[in-house]
């Protein structure tokens, strides 16, 4: 097996160092300043920058920031015509997998139920809602084909849900990895998906197969869902 050598953007982030503690830990992987790959845990504002470091060294990147800001859609679409670009707000393989059944469930189930998104996150967590959550969103109306409107923070009167709204509640404390629930309230019962994040690494061993997937892959726009293709 090849080994991949990893650039990190933001090297000495939590993130930075979870990513540098699994290439450690597993082989076929190596920190290295002028990688294969390159990958940004940072912050929305860094996108340019990270995004030129990979177009100038004509390697892929790897963006793992949430919170991006309204210009993060044209930015990474201009760099993915030139070099492989995979954005994924959650890089664990079990929310991954979670997309695919909030869409399948949005779908089957139809705008009758009502949609809630819960996340909890650790006391320095700078967005809300999260990255994942907003994700989350997108998944479930894509299955069921309508646009996201999004209810967010609610607090004060008259605060009836919208019809075909997804709220998103936000709670942050401790430690927390991360955890996620997506509750379709239906009449008189509720399906709940979720996920936990237990550690950091979960989204580090994400980001290192992301890693292995990209290196010398051709420009274009890459997703989580192609690499867990690949597996
Ligand atoms: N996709 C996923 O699976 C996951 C995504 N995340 C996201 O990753 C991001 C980072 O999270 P986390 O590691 O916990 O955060 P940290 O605050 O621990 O680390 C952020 C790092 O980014 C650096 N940084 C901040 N601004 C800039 C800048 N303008 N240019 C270069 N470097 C910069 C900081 O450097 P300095 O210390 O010098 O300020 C710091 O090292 C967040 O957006 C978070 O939501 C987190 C976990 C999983
Ligand atoms: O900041 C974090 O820690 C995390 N951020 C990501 C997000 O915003 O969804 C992913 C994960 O939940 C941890």
């Amino acid at each position: 097996m090849a080994t991949v050598r990893i650039s990190l953007f933001a090297p000495n982030g939590r993130m930075g160092q979870a990513i540098a503690a699994a290439a450690a830990e597993t082989r076929g992987f190596e920190i290295a300043d002028d990688g294969d790959v390159l990958i940004d845990f940072s912050a929305p504002d860094a996108l340019g920058a990270s995004l030129s470091k990979a177009v100038e060294a004509g390697i892929p990147i790897l963006i793992g920031t949430t919170g991006l800001g309204p210009d993060a859609d044209r930015l990474i679409a201009d760099a993915s015509k030139k070099i492989a670009v995979l954005r994924a707000a959650n890089t664990s393989l079990g929310v991954a997998v979670l997309l695919d059944l909030v869409e399948r469930a949005g779908k089957a189930l139809g705008p009758d139920w009502d949609i809630e998104i819960v996340e909890m996150h650790h006391r320095m967590k700078a967005d809300a809602p999260s990255g994942t959550a907003l994700a989350l969103g997108e998944a479930a109306v894509k299955g069921r084909g309508t646009p996201l409107n999004a209810e967010r923070g609610r607090d004060g009167t008259g605060l009836k849900r919208q019809e075909g709204a997804i709220g998103f509640a936000s709670i942050r404390g401790g430690t927390v990895a991360g955890e996620h629930d997506v509750i379709f309230a239906g009449a008189d019962e509720r399906l709940i998906l979720s996920h936990r994040a237990e550690s950091r690494m979960i989204f580090a061993r994400g980001a290192l197969a992301a890693a292995r997937f990209l290196a010398g892959k051709p420009a274009g726009l890459y997703s989580m869902r192609d690499v867990i293709q690949s597996l």
